[in-house]
């Protein structure tokens, strides 16, 4: 009878589904459905992710769509799990965590991994209660299309889905769910708990399925004496060192940066507590439960460092040398500032490096930091300052003119002999006009619990593209009304 009920339920997305990660074989997951959720309705879609899939924006906004992406229908060629991982939380040693709320649907044949998060209890849930409320949905499902905006990696957001069944936190919320799509979700702490379990024999092959299906070039890579594991370690240094440049570049504050929230490709996920910054605080703590500001906006860099060291640990046993281990790890200390640099110099209009520019920009930063000027604000404004000549509305930011003025005289120094407009353009392509502020994400979010959702697809559409000038949405780029800094984002979602 059930079986007839679920066939009967059965929605074909028109995808062609592969293995993917569950060829990896049982050790790595578990198998089970998504919990339905009552009378669910749209919160927010994305077209451009679903273009990505090959799904039809049209089609997937039907009832039929929406059943599959809350989770209330099982969806056609796919057998969905919740992945088993560990990590450090904190700085400590959490043993063993896994998916406690985001179930995998599958990969796609096009090497996409479909998950829905928040669709209910898996077996490591732990105390949680495998939902997602309909406020921090809401946040990942924006940032996550407005870091790919910026041009940052990231996994992506297809779809919010919603449904008045409460949910628990300090108070009590309704419940959504977040499908998510990314190469993969594969985290570092994948292989710590394999490690910390100490079998090597699915840590290899775990190993082993990263490098072939996300880093081939380090099978035949000629580094560490053609030690392939000691180059996977190297490659997703780089790539992390990268990424976090790219965040502190854009003024971008990770609220949690465990090593279960750290991707084996180097994309930002996980967006439960974080910020861009409004004021440039270079202590910023944007998680209300970081208590010791383990996470604070200027310790993001040695962060991650620290984390690419656990998985060092946990890659050890394949690399078979601690030493080797190290050396792989040395290139984060050159690329992050290099890559911080090179974006720093972007955001400048600055086409090729030249000496000084590491001064110019601690230069600026000091400023920003002195009276905590808007990090955003400022950037656009400077670039319109050099489209124009004018830089009074620049000036008007800062109470020490003296020492703005000195700098804007070194940087016009710097700038010389560069037609303005060629610095401004690179400058308003590096420089966006809109980011996900809190307050910007509360008021989208406090509208959709009314079930009013034209907020949401108003933020989707300009953070889609950041840079562009969107005529007559300038209050959506403006400063942060004083209610913003009592917003109070925790690890509570
Ligand atoms: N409501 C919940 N129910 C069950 N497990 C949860 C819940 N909230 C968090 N967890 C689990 O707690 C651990 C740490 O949570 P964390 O906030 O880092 O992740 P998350 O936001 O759930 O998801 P992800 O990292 O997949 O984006 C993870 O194992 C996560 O699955
Ligand atoms: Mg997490």
């Amino acid at each position: 009878m059930s079986m007839l009920a679920d066939e009967a339920d059965l929605v074909d997305l028109g995808l062609r589904w592969a293995p993917g990660f569950s060829a990896l074989g049982p050790a790595f997951f578990t198998e089970l459905q998504p919990r339905p959720l009552p009378d669910p309705y749209w919160v927010g879609v994305s077209a451009r992710v679903a273009g990505d899939l090959g799904l039809d924006p049209s089609w997937l906004q039907s009832d039929e769509g929406l059943a599959a992406f809350v989770g209330n229908s099982p969806v056609a060629g796919t057998r969905p799990f919740a992945s088993v991982y560990s990590g450090h939380q904190f700085g400590v040693w959490a043993g063993q965590l896994g998916d406690g709320r985001a179930i995998f649907l599958g990969e796609t044949a096009g090497g996409l991994e479909v998950q829905l998060k928040g669709a209910g209890p898996t077996p490591y849930s732990r105390m949680g209660d495998g939902r997602a409320v309909l406020r921090s949905s809401i946040r990942e499902f924006l940032c996550s299309e407005a870091m790919h905006g910026l041009g940052i990696p990231t996994t992506r957001a297809l779809c919010v889905t919603g449904s008045d069944a409460r949910v628990r936190r300090e108070e009590l919320e309704t419940a959504a769910v977040v499908a998510r799509v990314a190469p993969s979700f594969i985290r570092f702490g994948h292989f710590e708990h394999f490690a910390a379990n100490q079998r090597e024999d699915e840590l290899r092959a775990l190993a082993n399925y990263v490098i072939d299906r996300y880093y081939p070039e380090c099978r035949v890579s000629p580094r560490f004496g053609g030690n392939a594991y000691a180059a996977l370690l190297e490659a997703v240094s780089e790539r992390t060192a990268a990424l976090v440049a790219q965040w502190q570049a854009v003024g971008f504050c990770h609220g949690v940066m465990n090593t279960d929230n750290m991707s084996i490709l180097g994309l930002t996920i996980d967006y439960g507590p974080f910020q861009f910054l409004d004021g440039f605080d270079p202590r910023h703590i944007c998680n209300h439960s970081d208590t010791s500001g383990r996470y604070a906006f200027n310790q993001q860099p040695n962060v991650a460092y620290w984390n690419l060291f656990c998985l060092a640990q946990a890659l050890l046993p394949l690399i078979g040398d601690q030493e080797v281990a190290v050396a792989a790890l040395e290139s984060y200390k050159t690329v992050f500032p290099r890559e911080f640099e090179a974006r720093m110099r972007a955001k400048l209009g600055l086409a090729e490096a030249a000496e000084g520019d590491r001064a110019l920009i601690e230069g600026v930063l000091k400023l920003l930091a002195q009276e905590k000027v808007d990090y955003t604000i400022f950037w656009r404004r400077l670039s319109h300052g050099v489209a124009s000549g004018d830089v009074e509305p620049v000036r008007d930011l800062f109470v020490d003119r003296p020492g703005l003025d000195a700098w804007l005289q070194s940087y016009a120094g710097r700038r010389a002999g560069t037609p303005a407009a060629d610095t401004a353009a690179r400058m308003l392509r590096s420089n966006p006009k809109f980011v996900l502020r809190n307050h910007l994400g509360q008021q989208a979010i406090e509208a959709a619990g009314q079930k009013d959702f034209s907020g949401v697809a108003t933020l989707l559409r300009l953070l889609e593209s950041p840079f562009d000038e969107h005529a007559g949405r300038d209050a959506f780029a403006g400063f942060p009304p004083d209610w913003a800094s009592t917003i109070e984002i925790s690890c509570s979602s």
